[in-house]
């Protein structure tokens, strides 16, 4: 497939910040010499355009430095030494959040005082909410609402109020008279706008940016009233761009660094507190960085001092691998390169707006995000990584580092015969979409050319469809192309890590997680830098996508909900071995099981969290409401957030399992030990198993033979690498082995049978084992993994229920009466004996005859069979691989815990196949 992926952002994804307005006073910062950092950057401007060695300034400096675009990052070795040398600055950019109260802006203080670089730049956005204010004062003055003025005093109100909690002494006074002036010029400006009933772009510029140099003013006289030496910038004076035509700026770096270089010297200080947003154009016209323009006011002034790193400062511990709204195991990354944020950004994440990155990334500076409300967090650097080929892997988590997602879009499919080597196509369709004013998300044409299929926002679909079909209707009429087809309610699911590039694997191990979570990938797109693998996905399965690929690449627990149905021995044996190992599955093996709900015959419990397993008996009997098994099921699936859903059924009610297609069609996964499925009618179980097979959803029974010996693993084993069954035979009853087993010397029958069902050994009627139906259940369930199409009926069986006792309705009746027929079993044992044989119940399948059956046999005290104890079951496979000498399994083949065993390592194994390490 050739693809291609856009670079256009789509606007809707970033929030519109504040900017600032020109307003002064006088800085009674001391004066620091500056002047080598001065000349530094003076040297270091003439690097930027074009290429160009530098030789001689310094010994350090005496290489050769080559910069052939804008992009390309410095030998960083080179810039350190120089920074080194020089002195370094660092950059802090601190937001509306950051500065809100007087108590924040005192953290602020904190946090740059503790700074030990020699040089800080520091950016700030207006305290939070200001922005806003001031745009309101802009509205209500543009439609004539005389409340302007009462929000304007508000505004004045809310700086005097935290100044004063700030300040005092002369610098408040400097400052409150500053504000008073500013905000009598306001009154005057808002008033023209109110006569006007119109404002221009310059001059709600004008009024907005206020809150940045009010916030810088206040944030600088802190500073000094603690002993730093601080200048205040007002960043229209520095920072000029060029308007662009698509609501963006482009800093004019040369004119900047100039201005600086001027400023720098004129205002000496350690400390600089710069207005953020606010910028001039080259006529010195004020204007503003557009979106996210303090974090790019900062970003640009760390490229013209070189700044060793920017720190943005935050209320977030950093950027997440995924939404965490979505995603509950995402984590904090530690490191994500350049184009890693890039990308994260583009698709959503809330990181930083791409242009941010792209001044520090010429010259490899570092920028952090960090959490001013928790500072023992690290954050997140973003940076040029270093490359596997370097051998330094330090920092680098995963190959894949992120996960983001857009909603909300509709696929678009031009298609047809008549596109193949036609030049044009493609540029009609997409300046048809430029002209309905659509933005592309992501473009994918399979090299064939007889389809090019791309993504808008769902709301723009309608008019791309109307245009498209205008634009191609007599190639449509004429059949060289066969449809514009809309696909509806998508979303897409980017992919984002850097070393993808260089690692096989990733995106069939992506694709892999996909459909094992049962999703269907619509369309794909992947660039040729392998920073990103974009699939379009229906937007419905958008959180299990998310949820399943995060997973699958370990930066999450493999999360499964499950569902226990049938609390009675063992399906109750099995919730307190949950309990007991849920922790070190989590810890260890990355392994997050949650019970969701349990439901017996009458009650059931659910939870959508988990339920507290160290209480579940309890719950059941305190807070659970009537069994309903449709409600149940759809409240284990019904979590968005858990990717993965299993119901394990551990009653041995046919009912229970005749819903096992059903959840299978609905990607849900079935455990269970309940032999009723399998050994149902023929036509049911061939459905189901290939139910099972299309949809990508497990369905694991080994507990059904022989417990948690593994029988039908084996089996499975053995036919998948191409053995040949020829005969199964064993001994599958744990309660008949026991009962034979201990069915000796003066011991009646009945005592024994008791003792097995006593021990757990039995089905919840022990009839289901001595009619042999429970072993002629075994006999089908292998004789069908080994291909035999056989029904139960086909079976001979060979029942120890009296007939008289076959029509009683309970199992504890039977029990009751079950030892007055004590004598017909004795005198066949006692036969037996004389002869010196003992009796054992086996089960046959033979494979080579197509058939099965189960009988009482004897068995010479030598063989095999007669050495066993308690509820051992035997199996003996012959198949071509193993003729001559059997391939046996023996050992305990009943009893509540190693059933429930063997359906917990089923739940493991699940989980291993839906992502979990292994
Ligand atoms: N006991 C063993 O050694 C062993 C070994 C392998 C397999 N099994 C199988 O394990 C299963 C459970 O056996 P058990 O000994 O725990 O039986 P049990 O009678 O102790 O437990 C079954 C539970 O299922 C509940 N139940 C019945 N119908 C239900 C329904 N429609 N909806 C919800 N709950 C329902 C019952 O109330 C009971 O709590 C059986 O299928 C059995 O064949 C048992
Ligand atoms: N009742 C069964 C349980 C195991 O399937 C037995 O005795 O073998
Ligand atoms: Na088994």
């Amino acid at each position: 497939m050739r693809t291609l992926s856009t670079a256009s952002t789509s606007s809707s994804l970033f929030a519109l910040h504040g900017f600032t307005s020109s307003s002064r006073f006088e800085d009674t910062s001391l004066s620091l010499p500056i002047s080598r950092v001065f000349q530094r950057q003076i040297g270091w401007s003439n690097l930027r355009n074009g290429c160009l060695s530098t030789k001689g300034r310094t010994k350090k400096l005496n290489k050769h430095i080559i910069i052939s675009a804008a992009d390309v990052c410095l030998d960083r070795s080179v810039v350190e030494a120089d920074l080194q040398k020089e002195g370094m600055w660092s950059v802090h950019k601190f937001g509306g959040t950051c500065m809100g109260t007087a108590k924040r802006i005192q953290n602020v203080a904190e946090i740059i005082l503790n700074d030990a670089s020699e040089k800080k730049l520091v950016v700030v956005s207006a305290m939070s909410k200001v922005t806003d204010m001031m745009y309101n004062l802009i509205d209500k003055a543009q439609s004539r609402d005389d409340s302007y003025v009462t929000a304007l005093d508000d505004v004045f109100e809310k700086h005097k109020l935290t100044a004063n909690d700030l300040l005092e002494g002369e610098s408040l006074a400097l400052f409150l008279s500053q504000l008073q002036r500013d905000v009598s010029n306001l009154k005057a400006m808002l008033r023209a706008i109110y006569i006007a009933g119109h404002a221009t772009e310059s001059f709600s510029d004008f009024v907005v940016g206020h809150g940045e140099l009010w916030s810088a003013q206040m944030l600088s006289l802190v500073l000094k009233k603690r002993g730093s030496q601080c200048s205040w910038m007002d960043t229209r004076e520095v920072l000029i761009v060029n308007p662009t035509s698509s609501n963006q700026v482009d800093p004019d770096f040369v004119e900047s660094e100039k201005r600086l270089n001027k400023w720098l010297p004129e205002h000496p200080a350690e400390t600089i507190i710069a207005t953020g947003f606010i910028a001039s154009t080259p006529k010195n016209i004020p204007t503003t960085l557009k979106r996210d323009g303090s974090d790019f006011s900062a970003a640009i002034m760390g490229a013209l001092v070189r700044a060793q790193q920017v720190t943005i400062w935050t209320d977030v511990d950093g950027v997440y691998s995924a939404d965490p709204r979505k995603v509950s195991e995402a984590v904090i990354l530690r490191t994500l390169s350049y184009q890693e944020a890039w990308e994260m950004s583009y698709f959503g994440a809330n990181v930083l707006h791409p242009r941010t990155i792209i001044p520090v990334m010429k010259y490899n500076i570092p920028i952090i995000i960090r959490n001013i409300f928790n500072l023992s967090a690290p954050g997140t650097m973003i940076c040029q990584l270093p490359t596997k080929e370097k051998g330094d892997d330090e920092g680098l988590e995963s190959v894949v580092k992120a996960f983001a997602t857009i909603d909300n879009l509709a696929l678009v499919n031009v298609e047809g015969t008549g596109m193949a080597g036609v030049p044009g196509t493609a540029s009609t369709i997409f300046s048809s979409v430029k002209d309905v004013g659509a933005n592309v998300i992501m473009i994918s044409q399979a090299s064939s050319e007889h389809s090019v299929c791309f993504a808008v926002p769902e709301e723009e679909v309608d008019a791309v469809a109307k245009v498209l079909q205008a634009r191609f209707r007599q190639a449509l009429e004429a059949g060289r192309l066969s449809k514009v087809e809309i696909i509806r309610n998508c979303s897409i699911l980017a992919t984002v890590g850097q070393r993808m590039a260089s690692t096989p694997g990733v995106s069939a191990n992506l694709f892999d997680a996909l459909a094992k979570a049962n999703v269907n990938v619509r369309a794909i797109a992947q660039g040729c830098s392998e920073y990103n693998i974009t699939v379009v996905i229906q937007g419905k399965d958008c959180v299990k996508a998310l949820e399943a690929v995060h997973s699958r690449f370990y930066l999450s627990k493999t999360t499964l909900a499950v569902g226990i149905i049938g609390p009675g021995l063992i399906g109750g044996t099995l919730l307190d071995q949950l309990r007991d190992q849920a922790a070190v599955l989590k810890e260890e093996f990355n392994i997050d099981l949650r019970v969701m709900g349990i439901t017996g015959a009458r009650t059931m419990v659910l939870s959508n969290l988990g339920i507290d397993l160290t209480r579940w008996k309890e719950l059941l009997k305190e807070e659970s409401e009537v069994a309903d098994l449709e409600k149940f099921a759809q409240h284990v699936h019904g979590n968005h957030y858990i990717p993965n859903t299993v119901l394990v059924d551990c009653t041995a009610d046919s009912d229970v399992a005749n819903h096992y297609y059903d959840w299978l069609c609905k990607g849900i996964h079935v455990i269970t030990p309940n032999k009723k499925a399998n050994s149902g009618p023929l036509d049911r179980y061939l459905k189901l198993k290939a139910q099972q097979r299309s949809s990508y959803t497990h369905y694991f029974y080994e507990a059904t033979v022989g417990a948690g010996l593994p029988i039908i693993s084996t089996l499975g084993g053995l036919l998948e690498t191409g053995d040949k069954i020829l005969r199964i035979e064993g001994i599958f009853s744990g309660t008949l082995s026991y009962i034979f087993n201990n069915f000796i010397e003066s011991r009646q029958f009945s005592d024994v049978v008791a003792e097995a069902k006593q021990a757990g050994y039995t089905e919840p009627d022990p009839r289901d084992d001595l009619s042999g139906s429970d072993v002629a259940r075994k006999v089908i369930i292998l004789a069908r993994e080994s291909g035999l199409r056989l029904e139960l009926s086909d079976i001979p069986v060979r029942s120890l229920v009296p007939e008289q006792l076959r029509t009683i309705t309970s199992a504890e009746e039977f029990m009751r009466e079950l030892p007055k027929f004590d004598a017909n079993i004795a005198n066949e044992r006692q036969d037996a004996e004389a002869a010196g044989e003992v009796l054992r119940y086996v089960g046959v399948v033979d494979v080579v005859n197509k058939e099965g059956r189960v009988e009482l046999r004897r068995y010479k005290k030598e063989h095999p069979f007669s050495q066993l104890s308690g509820s051992d079951n035997i199996i003996a496979f012959t198949t071509m691989r193993y003729k001559e000498q059997p391939l046996i399994i023996r050992g305990p083949g009943a009893g509540a815990q190693v059933t429930a065993g063997g359906i917990f390592s089923d739940i493991l194994r699940l989980a291993s196949n839906l992502g979990a390490p292994s």
